[in-house]
């Protein structure tokens, strides 16, 4: 397919999903606060819900919260029962995304972790903690850290989803080999070689890797 009608092709799925009011709402507060956008895209959002409900989460791990619409996503997705942790390095994205997880009326399941992830990740591991779901959308340098902690805080089977695999292109780029650029291809290429982990790699949008801790 060419670009142009990779771009169609996005167009029209976008279309057909219809985001719904809240979803819309805070895509333009985002615009509004100039913060950003850079929410999942729409059918990778509905592929989160899908997810978590099909693999019957109860504990999702967030990595990249910004104004929450991956966070109402996965929300959507879990039992009254789950629990969303999200680890955002902004207080004030946090605070918007906890806004809007409270209108979507996941505001009593999700707790929010500030600052560097990979310190959150540490302090989870180190509480004991463990997760159903991860989904990875934070600074591209430290995936691959974000992967190992990822799996080392996965209950067996396990999903972990990881966002912008393709970099908008970067990444297929050999011309492109920034410390963001190398840590995403190692990344790709452990979620489908891994063998704690069977992966796979989705390249519509911007690219979702997908795997399940064995
Ligand atoms: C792509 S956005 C997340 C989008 C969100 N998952 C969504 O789809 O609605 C990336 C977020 O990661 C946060 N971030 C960047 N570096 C981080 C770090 N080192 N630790 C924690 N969060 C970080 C940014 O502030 C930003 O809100």
């Amino acid at each position: 397919m060419t670009e142009q009608s990779l771009h169609n092709a996005e167009q029209y799925m976008d279309e057909l999903l219809q985001e719904d009011p809240l979803l819309i709402q805070i895509k333009q507060t985002i615009r509004e606060k100039g913060m950003p956008e850079v929410s999942v895209a729409p059918g990778y959002g509905r592929l989160l819900t899908m997810l978590v409900q099909l693999t019957r989460a109860e504990q999702v791990l967030e990595i990249g919260a910004l104004g929450g619409y991956s966070g109402v996503c996965l929300g959507r997705g879990l039992p009254s029962t789950g629990h969303i942790t999200s680890l955002e390095l902004q207080a004030d994205y946090a605070e918007l995304a906890r806004q809007h997880m409270t209108l979507a009326g996941f505001g009593e399941q999700v707790e929010y972790r500030i600052g560097e992830a990979i310190h959150s990740l540490e302090q989870l591991k180190q509480e004991g903690k463990q997760f159903d779901f991860f989904f990875i959308d934070a600074d591209k340098g430290n995936y691959l850290n974000y992967l190992e902690y990822a799996i080392t805080l996965a209950r067996p089977g396990a999903i972990i989803a990881g966002d912008n695999l393709l970099l908008r292109g970067r990444t297929l780029n050999p011309d492109k080999n920034g410390p963001a650029v190398q840590a995403v291809r190692e990344f790709n290429r452990r979620m489908v070689t891994d063998p704690r982990l069977t992966g796979t790699l989705l390249p519509a949008y911007d690219g979702l890797a997908l795997a399940m801790v064995k």
